[in-house]
């Protein structure tokens, strides 16, 4: 049975986006997105049924879904969808979120009929996956998103299982010191640094000024910032960076998971 599909993605710094899109557009099938990205999007009930197939994205934050995407996500109504969660990472490791997210969207009622882990440039850093996903990672989402397509050509009464990586418990969340962006002076007051963050931190009469409390450090700001004036000076970014450029330089690839028809 063809199905309505929906891509529903959170991507501060557009790399998510991408992956889910290519997958999507690798289906030939029109297609509605949600992006979960603003502030106000994330209040909306998202509800899916049997008509529907949802390709699902969210970036890897600390090895698990990103936490401020719980609320959501919890309220997410799929009984009877079928659903294909997506996790995008920055070429670290994705450890537990893909199951995170399988799980979740499982307990919420949907049958997945797929999964899949890419990669995408680090959002602290550009010389980690750099560029990604590029033309060979959005290739193979294109390719995945097409093997849906042949999936629900041969839908059985009730999809197969399958597992992906992950353990548990998922790994803990371990609480981040409060840190927000600097503002240099090539700062030219566009504003496109408040509109596009996703939990509303930086003060709208003071785009230099940002709420601690607020900010997840997801480096939003930083990316769309058109002057290149936002950075983190010093601090947890700056030195993990560093330890990043050091150790994950190696290119992984994208997973994916599928059942055994
Ligand atoms: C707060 C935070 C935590 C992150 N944790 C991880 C991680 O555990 N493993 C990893 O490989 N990448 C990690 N990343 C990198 C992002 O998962 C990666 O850059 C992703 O492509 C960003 O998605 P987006 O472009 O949709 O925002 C983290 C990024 C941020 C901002």
């Amino acid at each position: 049975m063809m199905r309505k599909l929906t891509i529903v993605f959170f991507s501060p710094t557009g790399t998510t986006r991408k992956v889910v899109k290519a997958i999507a557009d690798g289906t030939g099938l029109e297609y509605d997105s949600i992006d979960l990205t603003l502030p106000s999007s994330r209040s909306q009930v998202l509800e899916f049924g049997s008509g529907d197939l949802v390709i699902m994205g969210v970036p890897v934050y600390a090895g698990r879904v990103p936490s401020l995407l719980s609320e959501t996500i919890d309220s997410i109504k799929a009984e009877g969808a079928l659903m294909v969660p997506v996790v995008v990472y920055g070429n670290r490791h994705y450890d537990d979120s893909l199951l995170e997210l399988k799980d979740i969207l499982e307990a919420k009622g949907a049958f997945l009929i797929a999964a899949a882990a890419f990669i995408g440039e680090h959002s602290y850093t550009a010389k980690v996956a750099g560029g990604r996903p590029d033309s060979e990672d959005l290739e193979s989402a294109k390719r995945f998103g097409n093997g849906l397509i042949s999936m629900l050509n041969k839908e059985p009464d009730s999809p197969a299982k399958f597992d992906v990586p992950g353990n548990l418990p998922y790994k803990e969340r371990k609480p981040s010191k409060p840190d927000t962006p600097i503002t240099g002076d090539a700062c030219i007051e566009c504003g496109i640094c408040a509109r596009n963050c996703p939990t509303g931190a930086i003060d709208f009469n003071d785009f230099s000024s940002a709420d601690p409390s607020l900010c997840i450090k997801c480096c939003s700001c930083i990316k769309k910032c058109p002057s290149d004036a936002k950075s983190f000076s010093d601090g947890s970014v700056v030195s993990f960076s560093g330890w990043l450029e050091a150790n994950c330089s190696e290119r992984k690839q994208p997973e994916l998971f599928t059942p055994v028809i």
